[in-house]
């Protein structure tokens, strides 16, 4: 087994909040990993220093044998880290296509001109939208959308996917063919991090789930387990997502 990510006693501190306070887990090659936790728990912090939105107060993050915490997006994002965010941030003047195009230029394989363009179509058809390439990104539904921001991040060509609650909002026919997608992208041996608050998908598709409270991680633990785990009852318990 290789690890991919290795995050140590990783910490985050607000002003006087503890957001995230020492947490350690690692991620093999190929595996989805869920992150879970009640609302305000620290996994949207989490993702943040991975993907480097936020340098971390304290610990360390490794992808592969390199440390990567405290770079700057961009620079994360060449190494093979590409992530989604919780609010769709396309480009809404621009065309699908063009929207896709335009985060190529953030990858690791830089491409230009028709190239890119072929590579757009491409990732627009792995997540079912090349049909929609040439519609401008703001008439999409908010499914379509969600796919066009996973096809930009899949333009980047990552080792390690940050999915930030890409599931959120579905309808359940929606959800069934996001789960499905996300299936397709782990065959592929794409390695995954979600932060999601839907079981029925996270029992679907995390072969291990850490799970956070206040700042800390309660478990770590195959899927079925975790969700078992006391601990991890105990902190859904009055949660709106439990
Ligand atoms: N930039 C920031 N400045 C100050 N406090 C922040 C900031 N970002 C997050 N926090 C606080 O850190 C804590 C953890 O937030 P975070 O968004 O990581 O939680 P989460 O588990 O992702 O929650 P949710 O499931 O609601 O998205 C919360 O108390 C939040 O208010």
């Amino acid at each position: 087994m290789s690890e991919l990510l290795t995050i140590t006693g990783l910490t985050k501190r607000f002003g006087g909040l503890t957001a995230v306070n020492a947490v350690s887990f690692s991620i093999v090659r190929g595996e989805v990993i869920g992150l879970l936790g009640p609302n305000g728990s620290g996994k949207t912090t989490v993702l943040n220093m991975i993907s480097g939105h936020l340098s971390p107060t304290g610990g360390t993050i490794a992808l592969g044998e390199e440390t990567i915490s405290g770079l700057a997006p961009n620079r994360i994002a060449l190494k093979g880290v590409a992530r989604t965010f919780q609010l769709v941030r396309g480009l809404p003047s621009l065309t699908v296509r063009e929207n896709v195009v335009a985060s190529l230029a953030f990858g690791r394989r830089k491409l230009w001109g028709e190239e890119a363009d072929r590579e757009a179509l491409r990732r627009l058809e792995e997540v079912g939208l090349a049909g929609r390439a040439e519609h401008s990104a703001q008439d999409l539904t908010y499914i379509d959308q969600k796919r066009m921001e996973l096809a930009r991040a899949l333009a980047a060509d990552p080792e390690l996917l940050l999915l930030d609650e890409w599931l959120a909002g579905l309808n359940p026919t929606e959800l069934r063919t996001g789960i499905d997608l996300i299936l397709s992208l782990k065959e592929r041996g794409i390695t995954i991090l979600l932060v999601e608050h839907v079981m029925d998908a996270i029992r679907a598709v995390c072969n291990r789930c850490v799970v956070m409270n206040a700042g800390r991680k309660i478990a770590d633990a195959p899927t079925a387990q975790a969700l078992a785990d006391p601990h991890v009852v105990t902190a859904y318990l009055g949660d709106a997502h439990a």
